[in-house]
């Protein structure tokens, strides 16, 4: 089983997180991980942070020449912005001249923060819950990601609705999903894309945001990952996984949600036995790929719906918590949109799960035992 614990202050000095339990052995390709994190980076609508950030992955314990040894892997993003907030962010800052945060934003931490941990100033809250966090888990499911790729499985992030406009994804189609990381807002449909941004558009003239459906599609994952216990079912974790991505408020397995307003006819993958994989297979994915709480050999789906973002130009009615006075919540800078971020936050989100379903499942001390024990599992699947 792996664990990682992840700290940093949005706009504080960096994030770390350390990770435990990664398979010794390991080759770590570092170009992947910032790729990932570059793409995180990316998608129409982002706000002027990210112009500040050039987010690249620094690695101080756990790997040797290239590969992880078996201890903790130590991760750090340096937060360039820091530069501009010490005064303030620095652990024993003694003097600014800036103003505390009193007028908590709806949509955000900032007020029930306030109560639960007592702070006269609301940053102390917002700091740790900002997606700015969400720059290093990616890059602790880019390294479980690697692992799996060496047991044959892979990741594919995309968008596939911006507010009201959806997009028509052929699941099918592997290479065009694979494709669509190429476009600005990552949606494999390109009608729907040019509609997207047009939307985003509208959302910045009327200083306004958006949100919208991410989705990660899971590819080589064996069948019998997961377990019928509550807590250890696949479709559970990989939901709890998902719902803990800032602004991510409902979630679905395939077509999790729609299939609540079907016939049943409509909605279950009918079985057959293709002969030359010999493998269980079906007609149809409407269910994400995981019945009973198990993974059943088909793709996994995973859909997140995400809130628009709630900081707007606009701003939104709110009270100053030392006068009670009512007052608009402070505009500093905003994503207008992030869906097509948050595809790569989900994806680094269930990449953690599932490599803990198959070491739960296969063990993994070192690499060449944990990929002997999927290629027997794989070998004994075909006699089955
Ligand atoms: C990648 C990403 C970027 C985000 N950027 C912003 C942002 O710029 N402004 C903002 O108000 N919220 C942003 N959010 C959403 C807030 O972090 C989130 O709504 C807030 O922390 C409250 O958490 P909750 O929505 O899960 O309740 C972003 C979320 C993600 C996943
Ligand atoms: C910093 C990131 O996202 C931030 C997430 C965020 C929030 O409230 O969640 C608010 C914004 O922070 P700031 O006010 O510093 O611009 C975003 O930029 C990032 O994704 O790297």
């Amino acid at each position: 089983m792996i664990s990682y614990l992840d700290a940093g202050e949005s706009h504080g000095n960096s994030l770390c997180a350390i990770i435990d339990g990664i398979p010794a052995g390991l080759e770590i390709d570092e170009s992947f991980i910032n790729h990932l994190l570059c793409l995180r980076q990316s998608g129409y609508g982002r706000g002027g942070r990210q112009k500040i950030e050039k987010d690249k992955i620094e690695i101080l314990s756990g790997v040797r020449f290239g590969k992880t040894i078996g201890s903790p892997i130590t991760l750090k993003i340096k937060n360039n912005d820091y530069e501009n907030w010490q005064d303030i962010m620095a652990p024993f800052a003694t003097y600014t001249n800036r103003k505390q945060i009193t007028k908590p934003r709806p949509g955000h931490v900032d007020l029930a923060g306030y109560l639960k941990y007592n702070r006269n100033d609301l940053r102390d809250c917002l700091e740790r819950s900002s997606a700015r966090q969400t720059a290093i888990r990616v890059a602790v499911g880019a390294i479980c990601e690697l692992c799996l790729k060496e047991a044959g499985v892979e990741f594919y992030n995309f968008v596939s609705a911006i507010g009201k406009v959806k997009a028509n994804v052929n699941y099918a189609n592997l290479d065009e999903i694979k494709n669509s990381a190429n476009n600005e807002l990552f949606c494999p449909d390109k009608n729907a894309l040019y509609e997207m941004k047009k939307t985003i558009d509208k959302a910045i003239e009327n200083s306004d945001s958006l949100g919208g459906v991410a989705e990660v599609l899971i590819s080589g994952a064996v069948a019998g990952i997961g377990s019928y216990k509550w807590d250890k079912k696949l479709d559970a974790r990989l939901a709890l996984a998902t719902m803990s991505v800032q602004a991510i408020k409902a979630v679905s397995i395939g077509d999790g949600i729609e299939n609540a307003f079907k016939y049943s006819s409509e909605v279950q993958d009918e079985i057959y036995y293709d002969f030359n994989s010999k493998e269980y297979r079906r007609y149809t994915n409407r269910l994400g790929g995981i019945e009973g709480g198990i993974s059943n050999g088909e793709n996994i789906v995973i859909k997140a719906f995400m809130k628009p973002i709630p900081t707007t130009r606009k701003g939104l009615r709110s009270i100053d918590v030392k006068t009670k006075e009512t007052s608009v919540s402070v505009y500093e800078r905003s994503d207008v949109c992030a869906t097509s971020a948050a595809s790569v936050v989900v994806r680094a989100a269930v990449a953690y799960e599932i490599l803990n379903a198959y070491l739960e499942k296969f063990g993994g001390d070192c690499m060449s035992e944990f990929k002997r024990n999927v290629e027997n599992y794989k070998e004994y699947l075909k006699t089955k």
